[in-house]
């Protein structure tokens, strides 16, 4: 069985992978400091709560924060006996080269968004990633990678204007009543919605424009279905889009011999 972790600048995310399904999936905080002992020990507690006795012969990791990949690797070793396939490195081959400026070092997280778009869907994609950073990453009719937009991510934009402002309290996203807020939390919430609604439709339609061919619009990631919910923003939304694009990396290295 194959355990993929993607590893993002706020949460890190294990699956639990059988050729066919997801068996689990087991969330975390994200800290570079945590031991390979210590992810071992909340692994193993998660696991047996939900009485599956996975068989790990393989290991996939993204990571967006490189510090944290230190101890994952000695977790998958010293557990599994595994060593680990990680996104990013030069050993890692991805089914399409991406199209990028030289020396632009793309999120791995970005990379397997591709692989699973393109997997699912054909080339000619838009994925809108919500994380600690809004991302969107193009996936070209060929399935490369060839760049996208990133901006900041809701829960970022929340916290940043009750840290920058005195007066304004830390709000949780929620979709507002009316867009004309007439208390504070009020105009907090319709601003940070009715901002990033506005920023998705704004992005996406500008990306359609300069791409010139039609395109599929995927939404990704925790809020993906908050904004849904206002408007027919995406032709789909997929919780497991960046799992199912380590899944695909995993399988090509295989396939090709470099793992
Ligand atoms: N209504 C909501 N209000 C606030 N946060 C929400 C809501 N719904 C989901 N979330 C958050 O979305 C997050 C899950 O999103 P996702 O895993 O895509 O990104 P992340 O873990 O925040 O970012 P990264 O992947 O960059 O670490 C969870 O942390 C969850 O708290
Ligand atoms: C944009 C984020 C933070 C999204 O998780 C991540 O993919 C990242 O750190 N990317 C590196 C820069 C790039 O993708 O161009
Ligand atoms: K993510």
């Amino acid at each position: 069985m194959l355990l993929a972790i993607d590893c993002g600048n706020t949460n890190t995310v294990f699956s639990i992978w059988d050729g066919k399904s997801f068996l689990c999936t087991l969330r975390t905080s994200t800290h570079h400091a945590r031991t390979a002992d210590a992810y071992f020990t909340w692994f193993t507690t998660l696991i047996n709560h939900y009485g599956i006795e996975p068989n790990i012969t393989d290991v996939v990791i993204a990571s967006t924060v490189p510090r944290v990949v230190w101890n994952l690797r000695v977790f998958a070793d010293r557990f599994f006996g595994v060593r680990p396939l990680v996104v990013g490195k030069p050993e890692c081959l991805l089914p399409q080269t991406p199209r990028v400026d030289p020396g632009t070092q793309v999120g791995p997280d970005r990379l397997a968004n591709a692989v699973a778009a393109f997997d699912r869907h054909g080339g000619d994609v838009v994925v809108v990633d919500f994380g600690t950073a809004t991302n969107f990453d193009v996936v070209a009719e060929d399935g490369a990678y060839v760049g996208g937009v990133i901006a900041p991510g809701v829960n970022l934009s929340l916290e940043a204007l009750h840290m920058g402002a005195a007066a304004l309290p830390h709000v949780d996203i929620t979709q507002p009543e009316r867009v004309i807020g007439t208390n504070t939390v009020a105009c907090i919430q319709s601003g940070v919605f009715w901002g990033y609604t506005g920023l998705i439709e704004g992005i996406t339609a500008r990306i359609k424009a300069e791409y010139g061919r039609p395109m599929k619009v995927i939404g990704t990631g925790g809020l993906a279905p908050l904004f849904a919910q206002a408007e027919d923003l995406f032709d789909s939304i997929e919780d497991d889009l960046t799992m199912h694009g380590l899944t695909v990396i995993h399988a090509y290295n295989k396939e090709n011999g470099s793992i």
